[in-house]
């Protein structure tokens, strides 16, 4: 197998840096030899290889998961958190290094990356506390002389399929809250960015988390995720991507009935109500556009403005655009990075086409700045209407379409005109407006006057066609934890308790 020492030059510790999956505790390589190039998006260039493995080690990863559940299980809820929180100290030691892996790997800003970073850690801390805080219920019994009450179990293995945009947070969301329940996991990252997920599992070993508890497998994904669906021994499949893969993942985990969380793509809308201050709704606007390069599930995808600050709106947002520094993450200054790799660039200019085609005007966007093949220069569109794709379609770059409403019935059913409901942001001051669009929305998240909504206290999900379960907050535990009720009946002495 070809292995490079490129990236780990580096950091400030080398052994981050794996390039081989991860199964009972050993570094291993794929037994068929087939294996996978990863990229920097920003300059094409080899950073590593990864294995693929075959079939039958995919399984082998879920003996390992299902022997040491055994014993991982059979700890007592302190015991697992005070390895998670070692696991957290080490995030935060190395998270320098792992910022820099990230940025190599997903292209993002290094600032960024190390917010990832922070924000990955802080999952872990919360659900190392939360885990201590999986109660059971006394229920009052209406059977004589018993005693009933729940107590809540780990559900079993876990699989933990993540996409590539947040390739270390995406995984701690959800492995801390299955490792603080008492699972084991399999985690399968995304090809384009495993080494996150791989430096995740050398820390996670330092931290003193058991062999099998937590693997990391690399494969084809299709290959891969038909095998962890079809193990019985799997209970919990919890996958972050694609609403088409998703669907996919919940066809395929019905034959064998798993407990399925989705969190899938989005489609958000940014509503701006006529009170506001268009320029600081336009500034809000353009930081809900294009963080992560618009490679978020977050991303305000449909900005909806109310007709009167419509024009001073866009004057701003174009202003604030302009200002935008598109390169290299790993140079200083950088406010958006590339792409994730060459396709995401054409279904972008695509998705621009498309929309000047069916009438949309292009404000600002000229792709001849692009600073390498992978970058896209920031679009702003106005005029966009519910037949283009920029208005039906996840862009996933950073293209923002405005488009203007009359009242707020209109812009409610503007907003809702989409399968999908993750997230929306709503821009007024307007006590009343904020209540009747709260209300309105179908969405799973409503963010009003911030940007900024997510973090380990909250419940992250969406509904309809953005997913399945909430990740975080009090009830993110809850996917991994089975509610066994118990009845202690012919008690003799409980009666009427
Ligand atoms: N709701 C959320 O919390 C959230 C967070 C981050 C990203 N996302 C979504 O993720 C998507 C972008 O990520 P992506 O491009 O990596 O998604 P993706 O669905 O293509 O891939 C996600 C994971 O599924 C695997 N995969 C791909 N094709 C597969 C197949 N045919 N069978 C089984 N597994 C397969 C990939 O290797 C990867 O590990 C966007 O839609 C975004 O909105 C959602
Ligand atoms: N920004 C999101 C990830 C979506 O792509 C998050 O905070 O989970």
């Amino acid at each position: 197998m070809k292995l490079t020492n490129t990236l780990s030059t580096m950091l400030d510790d080398p052994r981050l840096f794996r390039q081989h999956a991860y199964v009972n505790g050993k570094w291993t390589h794929g037994d068929g030899g087939r294996e996978e190039t990863v990229f920097d998006p920003a300059t094409g260039e080899v950073i590593g290889y990864i294995p693929w493995l075959e079939s039958h080690q995919i399984r082998e990863a879920v003996d390992a998961a299902d022997a040491a559940f055994v014993h991982w299980r059979a700890l007592r809820a302190d015991e697992r958190a005070e390895r998670l929180m070692a696991w957290h100290d080490l995030l935060q030691a190395h998270r320098e290094d792992l910022a820099i892996i990230m940025t190599l790997e997903q292209g993002k800003p290094l600032p960024d990356a190390r917010g990832e970073v922070e924000y990955g850690a802080s999952f872990v801390r919360w659900f190392a506390e939360e885990g201590k805080r999986t109660f059971g219920e006394t229920i009052p019994s209406h059977i004589p002389n018993a005693a009933l009450g729940t107590l809540k179990e780990p559900v079993g293995i876990a699989a933990l399929i993540t996409p590539w945009n947040f390739p270390l947070a995406m995984i701690t969301r959800k492995a801390a809250a299955a490792l603080a329940a008492g699972c084991s996991v399999v985690v399968k990252p995304a090809g384009e960015t495993p080494f996150s997920a791989l430096a995740l599992a050398e820390l996670a070993e330092r931290a003193g988390i058991p062999a099998g508890v937590f693997n990391v497998v690399l494969g084809e994904p299709a290959e891969v995720s038909k095998i962890l669906c079809a193990e019985e021994r799997v209970k919990a499949l919890s996958f972050t991507g694609s609403t088409r893969v998703g669907r996919l993942l919940l066809e395929q985990s019905a034959q064998t009935v798993k407990r399925v969380s989705l969190e899938l793509g989005g489609n958000a809308p940014f509503i701006v109500g006529p009170d506001m201050d268009p320029k600081e709704a336009a500034f809000a606007a353009v930081a809900a556009k294009f963080q992560t390069a618009g490679q978020d599930c977050l991303a305000a995808n449909r900005i909806l403005v109310h007709e009167s600050i419509h024009d001073e709106f866009v004057e701003h947002f174009a202003e604030r655009m302009a200002a935008l520094t598109v390169g290299n993450g790993m140079e200083s200054e950088v406010d958006l990075g590339p792409l994730i790799h060459r396709q995401a660039v054409d279904k972008a200019a695509a998705i621009v086409d498309d929309a000047i085609s069916r009438g949309a005007t292009l404000v600002a966007g000229d792709q001849t700045q692009a600073p390498g093949e992978n970058f896209f220069m920031p679009v702003l569109l106005t005029g966009v209407t519910p037949q283009m794709k920029v208005w039906r379609e996840e862009n996933f770059a950073p293209v923002a379409g405005v488009t203007a409403y009359r009242d707020d019935d209109e812009v409610i059913e503007m907003a809702n005109d989409t399968e999908y409901g993750l997230a929306a942001y709503v821009y007024t001051h307007d006590i009343r407006r904020i209540w009747k669009l709260l209300r309105a929305l179908e969405y799973g998240m409503v963010s009003v006057n911030s940007v900024k909504m997510t973090g380990p206290p909250v419940p992250f999900g969406g509904v309809k066609q953005s997913g399945l379960g909430r990740e975080g907050g009090i009830t993110g535990i809850d996917e991994y934890l089975e509610t066994k009720y118990y009845c202690l009946g012919a008690l003799g002495s409980v009666s009427g308790s």
